[in-house]
């Protein structure tokens, strides 16, 4: 479970969070979803404190997570874009994750998807002769190694191949029914409509809207999630044009 408080961040003079407040519960795929630059990846790096936020607060599991790093050992995350020492060959880079959670790290290790992928054939490969798909693969096979209750996947289906997509969707389904919670940002409505439980749309760095897929979709009477969405948006555009409409 994260619930975030208020979060606020700007970079320079441009916020990109404006008082984000969400509760993200165990056993849920949260579909993080909002136009170009609208904070999604920023969010998720405040949930993972690479980036900290100017105000407001963060609990993972009931705890603040300010000033801490221990808690990271609950999330699995896998970037938009791996960016991995070009020499080190996938193994060594493998044993190097697995060396440093050595005294938190789980009994045996999630490998599903170095089988999935085919990963362990290419081993010896260091990571800098790689496709961007495979080493999207690595990414993502890191992110479930050590079956962390928490994923937070970021465009994970970008630049994989037809099958090796399906592969890791299948994956992210089967642990959604372990009950873990995974946030998803992708701009592939196909792929959330098959795993999304809930979606958050960001718009400005501002949340849109927060709610199940179940009810988006009752709402609007669309089947479709991307329509779903598309009518919820004009209504929420609807309303804040009729306000400010009011206002005047
Ligand atoms: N470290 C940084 N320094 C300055 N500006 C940044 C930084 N990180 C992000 N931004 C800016 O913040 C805004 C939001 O970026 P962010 O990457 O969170 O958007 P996004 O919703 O994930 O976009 P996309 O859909 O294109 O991946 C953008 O205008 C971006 O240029």
């Amino acid at each position: 479970m994260i619930r975030a408080e208020n979060i606020n961040k700007s970079f320079g003079k441009l916020q990109v969070l404006r008082n984000v407040s969400v509760s993200l519960p165990q056993g849920r795929v949260v579909a993080v979803i909002g136009p170009n630059g609208s904070g999604k990846t920023t969010f998720i790096k405040t949930l993972l404190g690479i980036v900290v936020p100017d105000s407001g607060s963060i609990y993972v599991e009931g705890q603040s997570i300010a000033n801490r790093h221990d808690y990271r050992a609950q999330i699995g995350y896998m970037p938009q874009i791996g960016r991995y020492p070009t020499h080190l060959k996938i193994k060594q880079l493998f044993d190097m994750m697995t060396d440093l959670r050595k005294e938190n790290a789980p009994k045996s290790l999630d490998e599903d998807l170095v089988a999935a992928f085919g990963l362990r054939a290419m081993f010896e490969k260091p990571l800098g002769t790689l496709s961007g798909g495979t080493k999207q693969k690595v990414s993502a096979a890191l992110a479930f190694l050590f079956n962390p209750p928490i994923l937070i996947l970021d465009e994970p289906t970008a630049g994989l191949d037809p099958l090796s997509s399906e592969l890791l969707k299948e994956k992210i389904q089967r642990e959604h029914d372990n009950g873990k919670l995974i946030l998803i940002t992708s701009h592939v409505m196909s792929d959330l409509d098959e795993l999304a439980t809930d979606v958050l749309y960001l718009q400005d760095g501002s949340v849109q809207f927060y709610n199940s897929v179940n009810d988006l979709k009752l709402e609007t009477g669309e089947q479709k999630l991307g329509r779903a969405i598309a009518k919820t948006m004009s209504k929420t555009e609807a309303s804040s044009n009729l306000s400010e409409a009011i206002k005047i």
